[in-house]
């Protein structure tokens, strides 16, 4: 993998079939045998990857997530961000369709963790590992812990420590808990 710390991927959706339906037009293309996409017929932008409509969740996944699970393991700390206008497609490529092998970058990252700790704790020193897991929603201001429903939002803040890190916590953890927050996220 190269060593520039942000990489950016640009995906184009398929027409859904609404959109077919009121005849609505393609207006942004890859470029083939490039990471260019042309919006119209002129302007041209370059990315590290760009996926057209007929590309699956699993070469998006391979090219542009799967080295990153891959350093996560080696130690390196990893982000991925999904950033787009409503309807464009974060929530498909990130969570998934509804088909089995339409599943998302979450799906696939939470497989290969496990599957790739198994190897390290075979071949390596380390006998343990822990995983921890937060599934935080932020919508309107407001936070929602997805893994845990019931809570309300007025429970769940983002904080800063005074190193600068961020972290969220419900309105009970103490300050020991939050720093163990911030330094895990
Ligand atoms: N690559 C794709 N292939 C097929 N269908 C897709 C693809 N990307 C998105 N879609 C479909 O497009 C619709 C909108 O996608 P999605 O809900 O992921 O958008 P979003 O960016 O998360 O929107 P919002 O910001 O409003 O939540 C959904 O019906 C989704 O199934």
């Amino acid at each position: 993998m190269s060593e520039v710390c942000v990489r950016v991927a640009v995906r184009i959706r398929p027409l859904l079939p609404r959109e077919v339906l009121h005849n609505h037009q393609v207006c942004v293309r890859v470029v083939p045998g490039s990471e260019q996409v042309m919006l119209g017929s002129d302007r041209l932008f370059c990315f590290d990857h760009a996926f057209g409509s007929t590309v699956s969740q699993d070469e998006v996944y391979e090219s542009c997530v799967l080295p990153l699970v891959e350093s996560l393991i080696d130690g390196y700390n990893a982000t991925v961000f999904c950033y787009g206008q409503t309807g464009s497609g974060k929530t498909y490529t990130l969570g998934g369709g509804n088909l089995a092998e339409d599943g998302g970058i979450i799906d696939r990252v939470a497989h290969d963790v496990f599957v790739l700790l198994g190897k390290t704790t075979q071949s390596s020193d380390v006998e343990k590992a822990t995983v921890r897991v937060s599934y935080i929603e932020l919508y309107r201001e407001e936070l929602r812990d997805l893994l845990e429903l019931h809570t309300t939002h007025k429970e769940l803040h983002i904080r800063e420590d005074d190193r600068g890190n961020t972290g969220h916590l419900k309105s009970h953890v103490d300050k020991q808990d939050f720093d163990y927050i911030s330094e895990n996220n």
